[in-house]
């Protein structure tokens, strides 16, 4: 048969282990799987066929490409975004170096509540663009699946038109894109003394969130200032009841016990989870409850502690990293300078690294064995990167490492100047 695509001579190929059924968690986190010197066909957006370089000299494509001995892996994928926005935040750099914590600017009307304010006088088409250079820069990285939170609307109007953003970015935009409702994201000025006749509003949307397929998970912000374990608790039970699965911004700030009620919950991820106990961690193990860590965010906010990986990789909890990408506390789309920071900040291993960063994102956003592992029949999305080996992704940070991107088996980005490692 003809495919669309060879991709010969690569030098280190992974697969991730594709047969494993649910995420990766706690030790086999550790292990990789890298075949070496290997080739791979895409015929109709699909990995059709691995094989060694000798067997791919009989094949035949539409256009073969040479991978000079380079590691190619899957489309990294991004569990943990809140994409879609308007504005930005540069003046709370100043606050925050003077010491003003994260909340205090919330409290007094900024962070969250300013992007609210921009987000809400922004049209769709001007989120749109603005979604769309992100999505774009994403893609450069490597990034070709990325979840997209909600939560800058606060309001029935304002948080469809984010999600209606996201819908439309994922029917038209290369990389794809998956929905979080995140309403509970902040109090906004006109509930700020009634804040459960607010949850209750958001509440309201989720028929037509449903309806229209907007979202496919439901989140909150359970923090202190903002809703309460109770408040979290029952505002996701019932999402759950309308058929959500729930995620939740859990310990972020204060150890409020997030961790726990996404295991009571049994919750698809809990993130950030910088103050969670060692009760809550082994909750977490117990319910197969996905960690999704975000070392971006707490170097951002410079705080002084972070999400404890190694004691959860212990306890056997499933990881997963991501950007956080947002215009407060961690505007930046680089998923590649989150894998450095994992490895510099949580101790995490190479291994544990790539796989938190494609299998158990994979798995972190509802596409479990068909985003994020390399395997005949499944969707051709890779990378082939301008580096020789796997190691070289997190040691060497700061800097693009992506050469080419394929997305559903088409080249989506090609970096002009291939620098040599
Ligand atoms: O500050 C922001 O805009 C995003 C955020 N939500 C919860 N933590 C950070
Ligand atoms: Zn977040």
């Amino acid at each position: 048969m003809k495919y669309d695509l060879i991709l010969e001579n690569i030098g280190q190929l992974l697969t991730m282990d594709y047969e494993k059924e649910g995420p990766l968690c706690g030790r086999d986190m550790d292990e990789l799987i890298v075949l070496e010197n290997k080739a791979l066909a895409i015929a109709d957006g699909r990995i059709a066929v691995i094989g060694s370089n000798e067997e791919a000299a009989m094949w035949t494509a539409e256009k073969r490409m040479d991978c000079e001995g380079k590691l190619v892996t899957p489309g990294l994928i991004d569990p943990h975004t809140h994409l879609v926005f308007a504005g930005s935040r540069e003046h709370e750099m100043g606050l925050k170096q003077q010491g003003v914590p994260y909340l205090e600017i919330l409290k007094q009307g900024g962070g969250i509540l300013s992007t609210v304010k921009a987000t809400r006088a922004a049209s769709e088409a001007e989120l749109y663009e603005k979604a769309a250079g992100h999505l774009d820069r994403m893609l450069s990285y490597g990034m070709t699946t990325v979840e997209a939170k909600s939560g800058y609307g606060l309001n029935a109007e304002a948080e469809l038109k984010q999600l209606r953003t996201a819908k439309k970015l994922n029917a038209e935009h290369a990389a794809e894109v998956v929905s979080t409702f995140l309403g509970a994201h902040a109090i906004p000025p006109e509930h700020k003394h009634q804040p459960d006749v607010f949850l209750e509003e958001m509440v309201q949307l989720l028929d037509v969130i449903e309806k229209e397929e907007l979202a496919q998970f439901v989140d909150i912000f359970c923090e202190t200032g903002v809703f309460s374990i109770e408040q979290s608790r029952v505002f996701l039970s019932k999402a759950k009841q309308k058929g959500f699965q729930v995620k939740i911004h859990a310990d972020e700030i204060d150890p409020l016990g997030g961790a726990e009620l996404a295991s009571e919950l049994s919750a698809v991820s809990a993130e950030h989870l910088v103050g969670t106990s060692d009760e809550g961690i082994k909750q977490l193990a117990a319910k197969g409850v996905i960690a999704c860590l975000l070392p971006g965010t707490s170097f951002y906010l410079n705080k002084p502690d972070h999400a404890k990986a190694r004691k959860m990789l212990e306890e056997g909890v499933a990881v997963t990293l991501a950007t956080d990408f947002n215009p407060g506390s961690c505007p930046t789309e680089n998923l590649q300078l989150i894998m450095s920071f994992a490895a510099v900040i949580y101790k995490m291993t190479v291994k544990e690294i790539w796989n938190a960063v494609t299998i158990n994102a994979a798995h972190a956003i509802g596409l479990g064995g068909e985003r994020g592992i390399i395997a005949p029949m499944k969707q051709a999305d890779l990378v082939i990167w301008d580096a020789g080996n796997y190691e070289y992704i997190p040691y060497h940070f700061g800097v693009n490492h992506a050469g080419t991107v394929i997305k559903k088996g088409a080249i989506v980005y090609e970096k002009g100047d291939h620098c040599e490692p």
